[in-house]
């Protein structure tokens, strides 16, 4: 088991904080992105997928970031509160800040890319004046995606939220999300996401980005190493996401998980780690053993994997127990 103290006298479950974009995912797929000509608009970042996620799961969800002063600004936040995830943490920026664009290509269901258009994004320009300690401790628990990492003023805001929600016993989930694309090199990302990661209680990761946080020691991708690496900060649970083959789930209790997948069509892969997290944050805030919630997490992924949108698609709890009922995990060797 483990050691997560979700305090029960709070008016919010989960609140991200980070990337409020757009996705714009090709209409033809299955084929380059010079050869498609219409993309269909979703909300998008990660952390705001994964907030997506945990409200259709019925966790009482909001969100701290900033959204362009426009009609894409104006969608995102209206898309929020149509979800029930309460926007009062959400800013405007009022710099002329744009909303970050994510066109996504896919060339098959396991070749997929992602085109980021992120100059001047509204997102990274959160500041600390925008992040509200009220508004922290009112949370059982707080995710911090790691892009928000990325550029001044959102770098303070992340760290300024942190330092609240340790101050106020809420617990913190670190969800890697490493997108190189939104730095100037590796080393610099790393010095960051592991001042960060030393504070949080749970941390997420594929393999790659614990490898590029970890890139000063010499754990040569080893998953044990990992995760005993950050027990000796403050984490109670490290998760390393293997794409299709699987998971694996540590506790500072001691206990390991693995974890395979539900095989299914795949549309796109993109998307499996933001249902993951979110469904697998679901089970820890319900008090479920580790198994239960990779399990869970990992039929969310495969059920966004099988559709064309990464937030639409994120299911509730009625869908992913359908869907458990016909489906069998396909253990990885
Ligand atoms: N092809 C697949 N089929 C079934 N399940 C999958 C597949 N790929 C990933 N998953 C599930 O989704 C989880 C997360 O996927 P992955 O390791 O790719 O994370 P990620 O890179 O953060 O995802 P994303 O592409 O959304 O950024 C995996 O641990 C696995 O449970
Ligand atoms: O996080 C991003 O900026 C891209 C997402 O919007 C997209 O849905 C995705 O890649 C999810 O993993």
């Amino acid at each position: 088991m483990y050691n997560l103290d979700f305090k029960s006298d709070r008016s919010m479950d989960l609140v991200g904080i980070g990337r409020l974009c757009i996705d714009l995912n090709a209409d033809q797929f299955n084929r380059p992105m010079e050869e498609t000509t219409s993309f269909t608009k979703y909300v998008g970042g990660s952390p705001a997928n994964i907030a997506i996620g945990a409200a259709r799961l019925g966790l009482r969800s909001g969100f701290i970031g900033k959204v362009s002063d426009d009609q894409m600004g104006r969608f995102i936040q209206q898309y929020l509160q149509k979800n029930n995830i309460d926007v009062n943490g959400v800013s405007v920026d009022d710099t002329g800040a744009v909303t970050g664009l994510a066109f996504t290509e896919i060339k098959s269901p396991e070749n997929c890319s992602i085109l980021m258009y992120r100059d001047n994004v509204a997102d990274l320009k959160l500041d600390t004046t925008n992040v509200s300690e009220d508004y922290i401790q009112q949370s059982k628990a707080l995710l911090i995606s790691g892009t928000a990492l990325a550029a001044s003023p959102s770098r303070e805001a992340v760290f300024l939220a942190l330092d609240y929600a340790k101050k106020h016993g809420v617990i913190v989930f670190f969800d890697l999300d490493y997108r190189a694309y939104s730095w100037n090199n590796d080393k610099e990302t790393a010095v960051y996401y592991n001042l960060v990661a030393e504070k949080c209680d749970v941390i997420i990761g594929t393999r790659e980005e614990f490898d590029m946080m970890e890139q000063f020691e010499n754990f040569s991708q080893d998953d044990h190493k990992t995760a005993n690496k950050w027990f000796d900060y403050s984490a109670e649970i490290v998760v390393i996401k293997h794409g299709s083959e699987g998971s694996i789930a540590y506790t500072k209790e001691g206990q390991t998980e693995r974890s395979g997948i539900f095989k299914t069509k795949v549309l796109k892969t993109f998307g499996a780690g933001d249902a993951y997290a979110s469904s697998f944050i679901y089970g820890l805030m319900n008090g479920w053993d580790l198994d239960q919630g990779m399990q869970f997490g990992s039929a969310s992924a495969s059920i966004v994997i099988s559709k064309h949108s990464c937030s639409d698609a994120m299911p509730t709890v009625e869908e992913i127990n359908q869907f458990l009922k016909s489906a069998s995990i396909s253990e990885k060797e």
